[in-house]
């Protein structure tokens, strides 16, 4: 069988910068490990909690600062970047000076869907990439660039099959994780979202804190055949934002983790810059649409690094249904 692998495919692309390439194939070597040390799971050790807590308050999994580590690891020395930032960090991560810096910014969630590794659902690794604007040493403010500045965006998710999904703006292609070879294999080039669905996902136990235009639309979903959307519809939640969302690059879907009245809830729950951008991204370049409720999201300008947003995202027709249900709220 002739097999396309994921450094096949980069050389392809005429087009593409060389340093955007080589941080392209590293970010997928640490995916590969990270892949490789969820695969081990208790008989690496890697289950469990730290004693520790992230900058947002959440306790940290072994799994959430190992990926951590492995992102920097495996990209600090590549010679393509300027700076990191991830979920598991306070503030940027410099590239040292010891280190031969590049023009790029590498943003991640290291471990998406932190609940699930200790029950083996699964999980996920999303990362985006922007241009460094050029200050030197780098600082906290070059990241805040809206989402449709991303020159890259993509996920790993470790499931059944360990698979990565990216998107450098000309559509959405997906690359299986051979586990004999270690090679990232073009398994499914052309990745589109149909634009109808008759499938959502969100938290329910969440129903009561909903702002009136999510409530109306689930309960619209609900009603089914006899209801105002004509049709009855299925319901998934994986709790794994990567997961879920694959599923939906896969066969289509709604995803929504809206903004709610809870103190926690006001600004959403997703984080602006590593989970919500990057999906949007690949949602977008897939067919599909990504709102906040109102705005589309990669136009959302942030104005901090773990800036968190409402995320509506998935098959077209669906999220502009949500929208108008906003605009007549
Ligand atoms: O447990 P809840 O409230 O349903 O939240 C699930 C959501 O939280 C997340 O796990 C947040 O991501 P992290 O695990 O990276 O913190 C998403 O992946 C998922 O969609
Ligand atoms: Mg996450
Ligand atoms: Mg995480």
């Amino acid at each position: 069988m002739n097999r396309l692998n994921l450094e096949n495919h980069l050389a392809s692309l005429a087009d593409l910068d060389g340093t955007l390439r080589t941080l392209l194939l590293s970010v997928a070597q640490s995916c590969t490990r990270i892949s490789a040390a969820v695969a081990r799971g208790a008989l690496g050790g890697v289950l469990g909690s730290l004693e520790s807590e992230n900058v947002q308050g959440e306790v940290q999994k072994k799994l959430d600062v190992l990926s951590n580590n492995l992102l920097i690891e495996s990209n600090e020395r590549n010679g393509c970047l300027a700076a990191m930032a991830s979920e598991e960090m306070d503030t940027l991560y410099p590239i040292p000076d010891d280190c031969e810096r590049g023009p790029y910014l590498l943003l991640f969630d290291p471990l998406d869907g932190s609940s699930n590794i200790d029950v083996n659902v699964s999980i996920g690794t999303i990362f985006s990439i922007l241009r460094a604007p050029g200050s030197q040493p780098a600082q906290e403010s070059d990241f805040l660039q809206a989402g449709t500045q991303q020159v890259a965006a993509g996920y790993a998710v470790y499931g059944p099959q360990t698979m990565l999904v990216l998107t450098l703006g000309q559509g959405v292609v997906g690359f299986t994780l051979d586990p004999d070879s270690q090679e990232w294999v073009m398994t499914h080039p052309h990745i589109t979202i149909p634009a109808d669905t008759a499938e959502f996902a969100i938290n329910m136990s969440n129903m009561r804190h909903w702002e009136a235009p999510v409530r109306r639309y689930i309960e619209d979903c609900l009603t089914g055949d006899t209801g105002p959307l004509g049709k009855n519809y299925n319901m998934r939640w994986i709790a794994s934002m990567v997961a879920d969302v694959h599923r939906i690059l896969m066969r289509g879907g709604l995803f929504m983790y809206p903004r709610d009245a809870r103190a926690s809830g006001k600004k959403g729950k997703l984080r602006l810059m590593y989970e919500a951008n990057p999906m949007s991204m690949l949602v977008e370049q897939a067919g599909g649409a990504a709102i906040d409720g109102h705005i589309r999201i990669l136009e959302a300008q942030p104005d901090e690094l773990h800036q968190r947003i409402g995320v509506i995202l998935g098959s077209r027709n669906e999220v502009e249904r949500v929208k108008r249900y906003h605009q007549e709220d």
